[in-house]
């Protein structure tokens, strides 16, 4: 595996708070990930970025424990998840935030009672409290005073942020986001960039992001993995990635259709071979 540099490592400065260790997943016979090996400290903001149905949403639901691993193993907090009980990975997900590409919002409800909902689900908070926490939130993404609308009377960035607040309102060590920033204006792509950026810095999160957006990725991540043709095709900084000569990460970051990595998923295992 390309490693594009030493200087920066993901597991350099600190404890890491996820491990995973020759990760292997397969849907029937399909191998979707063939030996991933991940080290990502506290604190950090890390972009998962490759070509489509490379698989890199597959390692988030992995590291949630939305789905089991076929081999090898997954630790979070020191906590071995893949070999939690039903009951254990309802209690850890509590302390995981998820915001997905289309923000889900639940269309019937105000943006209160959406941002409610975890807590409601979750806890058993008095009705005061519950209010307090749900507009600290919502003020915390600039939206105080929206807590009646419905979600149509949003616009998308408006949403997005409502989704964060909520995604956020148990204040959940672990933030994870599938596409945060796809579908939205370039002012709303800027403002929800710098939420989550100033959100993981400020609940001490540590946050995983699913993107394509290499430009905002520069901006916003501490660290990048490339997942290529069901591994890590290379790992670094945006920085030491952007400066790589590494083939296959080259033709990532600067998007260009020739080079070892497939276009089509299913020729991977001759492409991989050329990325070594
Ligand atoms: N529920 C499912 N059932 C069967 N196959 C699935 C399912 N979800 C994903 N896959 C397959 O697993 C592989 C990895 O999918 P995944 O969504 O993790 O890719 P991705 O890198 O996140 O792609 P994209 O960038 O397009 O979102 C793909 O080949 C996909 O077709």
């Amino acid at each position: 595996m390309p490693k594009v540099s030493q200087q920066v490592s993901a597991g350099d400065s600190t404890t890491p708070v996820i491990r995973v260790r020759g990760l292997v997943f397969r849907r029937g016979r399909k191998t979707i990930l063939d030996g991933i090996d991940l080290d990502i400290p506290r604190g950090r903001i890390v972009a998962f970025m490759g070509p489509s149905g490379a698989g890199k949403t597959t390692v988030l639901q992995l590291i949630s424990g939305q789905l089991r691993p076929d081999e090898g193993w997954i630790e979070v907090n020191g906590q071995r998840i893949s070999d939690m009980s039903d009951k254990e990975l309802y209690r850890f997900r509590r302390n995981i935030g998820v915001l997905l590409q289309n923000g889900a919002l639940f269309t019937d409800l105000t943006v209160f009672e959406n941002i409610a909902t975890p807590i409601r689900e979750h806890t058993d908070l008095p009705e005061a409290l519950i209010r307090r926490l749900v507009m600290i939130k919502l003020k915390s993404v600039g939206l105080g005073g929206t807590e009646e609308l419905m979600p149509h009377e949003l616009s998308g960035g408006m949403a997005r942020r409502v989704a964060l607040a909520r995604a956020v309102v148990l204040d959940p060590a672990l933030m994870l986001y599938d596409e945060p920033l796809t579908g939205l204006d370039p002012i709303a792509v800027s403002q929800v960039r710098t939420l989550m950026s100033e959100t993981n810095e400020a609940l001490g999160m540590t946050s995983l992001i699913v993107s394509h957006n290499i430009n905002e990725m520069r901006k916003l991540a501490d660290y990048v993995y490339i997942i290529a043709a069901k591994r890590i095709a290379g790992h670094g900084s945006p920085e030491d990635l952007s400066a790589s000569n590494d083939p296959g990460v080259d033709q990532f970051i600067n998007g260009k259709v020739e080079g070892p990595i497939p276009f089509h998923y299913q020729g991977t295992d001759t492409a991989w071979s050329l990325l070594g």
